[in-house]
């Protein structure tokens, strides 16, 4: 079933377009990461869902009902969990009582002292809130967002701050909630966050849709070539080499490959041989960075008034197959 459907939304502040005519659609049960620069419209998108915010034109569905209707905001607002930046908390109030205080908002919430553990806050149960570090201040909001145990969860950047432990613990906090059927909705910066959590992604540029995919198919990854590079053997030069090479630069070699297994037999074949060594050996597959950075180069830098067609410069690919 399908937890949020979006079609053609739009968003304009006074002569910015922020959001222009955006589709996605996230399924029950799934994670689902909006990824995008800064400015691209995400939280906008986000604050829509969440009922925050009106939009101009498109349509909007978050667990069948409509945000943007005032009777189906308040039946959502029992439903969905949200985690964003800057949560007004009391700052005198201690751990504990900060979460056991917002359980009362909501119709049937998950047990106070199983969310602390959950979010790993066990030690600073009883600290005030003034006195949490940032990253554990970013773990009372993950508290906060799921004490009302909600059907649909918004998280915007739930780990900046966190450090590398945190962040693999409150990633396992999120795999567990999705693995328990709550359906969520992240955004990050952290393109390891996406690659670790996401089900599904939407790369959103520029107030528009630049890619969508799971994090392995997203602008074409799977299809793309293999990177092989080492350093040129003594006495040999490029002509020699049993692959499709691209560049010698500095004594290194690079070569793309469409199948990097057999072309890697190939290469280390002809080097036994010859009997020299391949130094600085190296296989690279493009990684969801790399890919996103192709996505969104033409959107850094620009203002809305001069948004550019993505340019998918991944160099060449293969024969695309057919997906899932
Ligand atoms: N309340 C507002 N009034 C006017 N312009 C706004 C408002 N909120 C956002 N914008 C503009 O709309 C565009 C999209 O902003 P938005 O906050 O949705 O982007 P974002 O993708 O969440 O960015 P970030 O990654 O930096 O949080 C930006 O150009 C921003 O300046």
């Amino acid at each position: 079933m399908t937890a949020v459907a979006v079609e053609g939304l739009r968003k304009r502040y006074g002569d910015h377009e922020a959001v222009r005519g955006v589709d996605f659609t996230v399924s029950e049960g799934e994670i689902f990461a909006l990824l995008g620069p800064n400015g691209a419209g995400k939280t906008t998108t986000l604050e829509i869902l969440e009922g925050f915010r009106e939009r101009d034109g498109g349509r909007v569905e978050v667990l069948g009902r409509d945000p943007g209707k005032k009777a189906d905001g308040k039946w959502l607002r029992g439903r969905i969990g949200l985690v964003l930046q800057d949560i007004a908390v009391e700052p005198y109030l201690s751990v504990r009582e900060t979460i056991a205080r917002n359980a009362g908002y909501y119709p049937a919430p998950r047990g106070v002292d199983e969310v602390i553990d959950l979010v790993g806050l066990q030690e600073k149960r009883g600290a005030k809130v003034k006195d949490l570090s940032g990253g554990q201040k970013r773990r009372l909001d993950l508290a906060l967002g799921v004490i009302g145990d909600p059907q649909l969860l918004f998280l915007d950047e739930p780990t900046t701050g966190f450090d590398p432990g945190a962040r693999r613990g409150a990633w396992d906090v999120v795999r567990n909630l999705r693995d328990a059927g709550t359906t969520i909705v992240l955004t990050t910066h952290y393109m390891d966050e996406a690659q670790a959590l996401a089900d599904s992604v939407v790369v959103i540029a520029g107030g528009e849709i630049v890619a969508t995919g799971t994090p392995e198919t997203l602008g074409g990854r799977d299809s793309a070539l293999a990177r092989i590079s080492f350093a040129l053997p003594r006495g040999a030069v490029a002509s020699d080499i049993p692959l499709s090479v691209t560049s010698v630069e500095d004594g290194l070699v690079t070569a793309e490959a469409e199948e990097p297994t057999a072309a890697l037999h190939r290469l280390t074949d002809w080097a036994l041989r010859r009997g020299t060594p391949l130094e600085r050996l190296s296989v690279v597959q493009p990684t969801l960075e790399d890919v996103y950075l192709d996505l969104t180069r033409p959107y850094a830098d620009v203002t809305d008034k001069e948004a550019p067609s993505p340019s998918l410069d991944r160099g060449r690919r293969r024969p695309r197959r057919s997906r899932s």
